[in-house]
């Protein structure tokens, strides 16, 4: 569940220069929480502005502290979820650490780039119609994992409890299910982007 803002900083070089990939199904990153696909979509879409757009999501949660509605999360209640919810207005949605969150239907012509978890993916894989490149992003172990959640500080104890937890059953899932085109160790940020880089833009 990335928290970031998404929206095009500072110029993150990319690697390739294509207008445009070619392949232009939406892009759907999963992982662990704390592997980083919030900091890789961010240098995505840096160095591409203008040809991704990533999906805010809508969630129950309350907000934390810097996080803007409409920017990290489109923040609404219980209600106005399920109303979304009930018109067929999500492409995904899940419950996640008691709240709910979803990603809305696409209307914009730039390629989608969705972060959802295990569960949204599953879901996402059901509905029919619905073609979209898979990423996996892992960290290199779990160790590794709570470190990166106690360094960001935007967690509770139990909250980075439960992420410890769900990222064990997020891992099985990647290594048992072959659900993913392409699996990418974020051990290094900068090598794992350009192995993002180069899988979206169909160079490997
Ligand atoms: N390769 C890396 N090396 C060191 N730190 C990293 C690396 N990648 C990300 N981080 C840091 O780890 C923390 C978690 O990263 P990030 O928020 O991108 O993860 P996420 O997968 O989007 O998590 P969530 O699903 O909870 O939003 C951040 O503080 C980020 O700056």
């Amino acid at each position: 569940m990335a928290s970031c803002s998404h929206q095009p900083s500072d110029s993150t070089p990319s690697i390739v220069t294509p207008t445009a990939p070619q392949d232009r199904r939406p892009l759907v990153i999963s992982g662990p929480s704390g592997a980083g696909k919030g900091s890789l979509i961010q240098k995505l879409i840096d160095a591409h502005p203008n040809k991704f757009g990533f999906e805010v999501s809508h969630t129950t949660r309350q907000s934390r502290p810097g996080e803007k509605d409409g920017i990290s999360y489109h923040f609404v209640s219980v209600e106005i979820y399920n109303a979304i919810k009930s018109n067929g207005g999500l492409v995904e949605g899940t419950m996640y650490n008691g709240d709910f969150y979803g990603t809305k239907i696409f209307e914009k012509q730039l390629i989608p780039i969705l972060d959802i978890e295990m569960a949204g993916v599953r879901q996402v894989k059901t509905i029919s119609g619905f073609e979209a490149r898979y990423v996996f992003i892992k960290p290199r172990d779990l160790n590794v994992l709570e470190q990166r959640l106690r360094g960001r500080g935007t967690e509770s104890e139990r909250s980075i409890q439960a992420r410890l937890d769900q990222a064990k059953r997020e891992l099985e899932f990647a290594e048992t299910t072959g659900v993913f085109d392409r699996v990418i160790i974020n051990d290094d940020l900068e090598r794992a982007y350009v192995k993002l880089e180069r899988f979206v833009f169909g160079l490997e």
